[in-house]
């Protein structure tokens, strides 16, 4: 069954185009890297698959337009920014208001459990009673994941979501990611800049603007795929599949 069908889909900021036709199927089950470089409409196709920015063409999730979806069958961790951390909450707080979808007065017992455990998936379970302003941005992103995790989610959208974790903890959660795969069936949509990381995918989009490459990691992470998508390697060289420093 696909997860997840696109066609011809585009958005449009004012006169600029961000995506221009894009097609894509994602069986269910898939781990997809989604690459390419800044500007890309990476974080703008997830938005679009989310129904957060309007668009033209047609999505399908599991086969339904997203509004018809459960909103908790939908995990997503945006690219997170900024956030106002003089805001008087816990971790475990924000961790249940991906469950709860409002923040919590007094955290019943049954969510308390469900954010605890999603706590613990993604090794931050020490955090739960830490007041937001005193997480390091790391700690943050790691909250927010387990914010998505909560749901246990069919399909999971992640924005960058190692972007200020450490090595280890980098390793953690994709390690988190393929257990939490491998016991649900789910399908994770991943936007990143590591090329190594996309490697280990099932499949990986090439993006810029539209989709330059789609497919199995050693045929969609070829050299002429992402110059394609970057116009040139740069420092990256030998990263792609077949490269030395693959
Ligand atoms: N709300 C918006 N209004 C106007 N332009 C926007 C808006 N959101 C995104 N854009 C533009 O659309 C293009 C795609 O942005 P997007 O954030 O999807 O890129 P990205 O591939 O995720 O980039 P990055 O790797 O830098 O995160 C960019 O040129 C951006 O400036």
């Amino acid at each position: 069954m696909k997860a997840l069908e696109v066609r011809a889909l585009s958005v449009r900021f004012g006169e600029f185009w961000a995506l221009e036709g894009v097609d894509l199927e994602v069986p269910e089950g898939a781990f997809v890297a989604i690459v390419g470089p800044n500007g890309a409409g990476k974080s703008t196709l997830l938005k679009a698959l989310l129904g957060l920015v309007p668009y033209q063409g047609e999505v399908r999730l599991w086969g339904r337009p997203p509004k018809a979806v459960d909103p908790l069958w939908l995990g997503y961790v945006p690219q997170i920014k900024a956030f106002d951390r003089t805001f008087p909450a816990l971790a475990i707080e924000l961790v249940a208001t991906g469950l709860l979808r409002r923040w919590p007065f007094r955290l019943p017992s049954w969510a308390r459990q469900r954010a605890l455990e999603a706590l613990r998936r993604v090794g931050a379970e020490a955090l739960a009673e830490r007041p937001l302003g005193r997480l390091s941005g790391g700690q943050l992103q790691r909250v927010y994941l387990a914010r998505a995790f909560v749901r246990r989610p069919r399909l999971l959208l992640l924005d960058e979501p190692a972007t200020g974790i450490d090595r280890a903890g980098e390793v953690d959660l994709y390690r988190h990611l393929e257990a939490y795969q491998a016991e649900t069936g789910a399908t994770v949509l991943m936007i990143t800049h590591d090329w190594e990381a996309a490697h280990h995918a099932s499949h990986v989009l090439v993006l810029n603007r539209r989709v330059i490459g789609f497919g199995p990691p050693e045929r969609a992470l070829s050299e002429e795929c992402l110059r394609r998508a970057f116009g040139h390697l740069g420092h990256a060289h030998g990263l792609f599949v077949g490269g030395s420093g693959a």
